[in-house]
């Protein structure tokens, strides 16, 4: 990497982490934007914690997410999964991946918009279908038509996830490049908000 591309990327790690000081980086958005990826690699970049909460809720209920759906229903699925956004947004700073679900509750939503920092990883229909198509582990598209329904949820969820804080385009970049973005995305927003405290 050149060396004036580094200390721009030092720099924005530097200032990204100002940015945050003790909120949670959330990442939001559909199922195969990135969420997991990039966030463990901005994790790493900012070298602060990183959770996943699809990873989260498997470990706490020892059932994998498919399981759950399986044997509770979505609703309950759903209730848990508030109850673990809701214990992690207590603490901070760290990286925080959602499930795709996540953000469209109205009260996690707020809680993640007044007490941590959002970035929604945002993808074309195309791009999600390639990366989701690949495994068939997710139970919302255990569907007749998969990609019509992951059409279906870009058209309902899209407006919301753009209240996040912060858009990054998700594409077949390299991640490094993806994550670098969202640093950068961040570090941006120096001195446009107020210090937010986690409640
Ligand atoms: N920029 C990228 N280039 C190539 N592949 C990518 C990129 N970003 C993510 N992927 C791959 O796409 C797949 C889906 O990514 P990931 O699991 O991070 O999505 P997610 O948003 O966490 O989805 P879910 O909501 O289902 O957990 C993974 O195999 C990941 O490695
Ligand atoms: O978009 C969603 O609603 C979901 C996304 C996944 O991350 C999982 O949380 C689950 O499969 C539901
Ligand atoms: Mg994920």
């Amino acid at each position: 990497m050149a060396g004036v591309q580094a200390s721009t990327l030092e720099q924005d790690i530097a200032g990204a982490r100002r940015v945050l000081g003790h909120r949670n980086l959330v990442f939001v958005g559909l199922m195969g934007a990135g969420k997991s990826a990039i966030g463990r690699l901005v994790a790493q970049m900012l070298e602060i914690p990183f959770v996943d909460s699809d990873h989260e809720i498997e470990r706490v209920s020892r059932m994998t997410i498919a399981e759950l759906f399986e044997a509770y229903g979505e609703a309950e699925f759903r209730a848990l999964e508030t109850r673990v956004i809701t214990r992690l947004m207590k603490t901070g700073p760290r990286v925080l991946s959602t499930g795709g679900g996540v953000f469209m509750n109205e009260a996690t939503r707020s809680r993640v918009l007044k007490s941590g920092l959002s970035v929604w990883l945002k993808a074309d229909l195309d791009i999600l279908w390639a990366r989701v198509s690949k495994r068939d582990t997710r139970p919302l598209l255990k569907t007749a038509n998969p990609k019509q329904t992951l059409s279906d949820l870009l058209d309902q969820r899209y407006p919301v996830y753009a209240l996040a804080d912060v858009t990054v385009q998700s594409r077949d970049d390299v991640k490094e490049t993806i994550a670098a973005e969202a640093i950068a995305a961040i570090a941006r927003l120096a001195g446009g908000q107020d210090e937010i405290q986690i409640s």
